[in-house]
């Protein structure tokens, strides 16, 4: 399995902004949709052993999560562009406007889930079946790692995290790069991708 979570600091955690100008009203919802293409999508096919958690951070009700689970995602949910991606997120943000306990998940779709959990909450619950990293320009060359089966990866917004959320994650992920220039969010986790699927051998 392999997890990606995005920690959001601007993303709107209402679905207060206009679809047609996600990067100048939604706190770069845009971005989260291009990460969603990234992580799910093959030409013609999706994958399934992906897991995506949205941490969103900006106003007006922080934090939401957004879990989407590709064991149970039907694989039509999730379509190349960006704009019914961003309906899906609004569809979740709506569904959790009703939400008060700070930990139960509801339902939105098939394997897409809304919540109050914090980021903190997300991380550890990946770190009891996975070994997480934190995807940074200055870790450790992603060709020098060892992976194991479950893996999870930590990835910030177009700000990156913030120095608190690096403290929290100090010893408990290590940092991972994939090379010294910084790379669109999207980019990066398409790059991990291919990078996992180079160390499996083909069927
Ligand atoms: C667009 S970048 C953020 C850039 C932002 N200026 C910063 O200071 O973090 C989004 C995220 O992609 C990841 N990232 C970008 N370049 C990377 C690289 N070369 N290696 C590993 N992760 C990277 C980091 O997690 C980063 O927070």
């Amino acid at each position: 399995m392999r997890t990606f979570i995005v920690k959001a600091n601007k993303a709107h955690t209402k679905a207060d902004f206009k679809l047609r100008d996600l990067p100048g009203t939604s706190g770069r919802i845009d971005l989260l949709c291009r990460v969603l293409n990234s992580a799910f999508l093959l030409s013609y096919s999706f994958r399934k052993n992906v897991r995506v958690w949205l941490s969103l951070y900006g106003p007006p009700n922080p934090p939401k999560a957004i879990r989407f689970e590709g064991q149970e995602m039907k694989p039509k949910t999730l379509n190349p562009d960006e704009l019914s991606t961003a309906k899906l997120i609004i569809k979740a943000l709506k569904v959790g406007e009703t939400l008060r306990e700070p930990s139960k998940e509801v339902q939105v779709l098939p394997g897409i889930y809304v919540s109050n959990m914090t980021f903190e909450d997300i991380v550890r619950r990946t770190l009891k079946s996975s070994t997480l990293y934190y995807l940074h320009e200055e870790g450790r060359p992603i060709g020098r790692v060892n992976f194991s089966q479950n893996v999870a990866f930590i990835l910030g917004d177009h700000e990156g995290l913030t120095p608190e959320d690096e403290t929290f994650l100090e010893g408990i992920a290590e940092k991972v790069s994939i090379g010294r220039k910084s790379y669109l969010a999207s980019h990066v986790v398409a790059y991990v991708n291919i990078f996992l699927d180079s160390l499996t051998p083909p069927p």
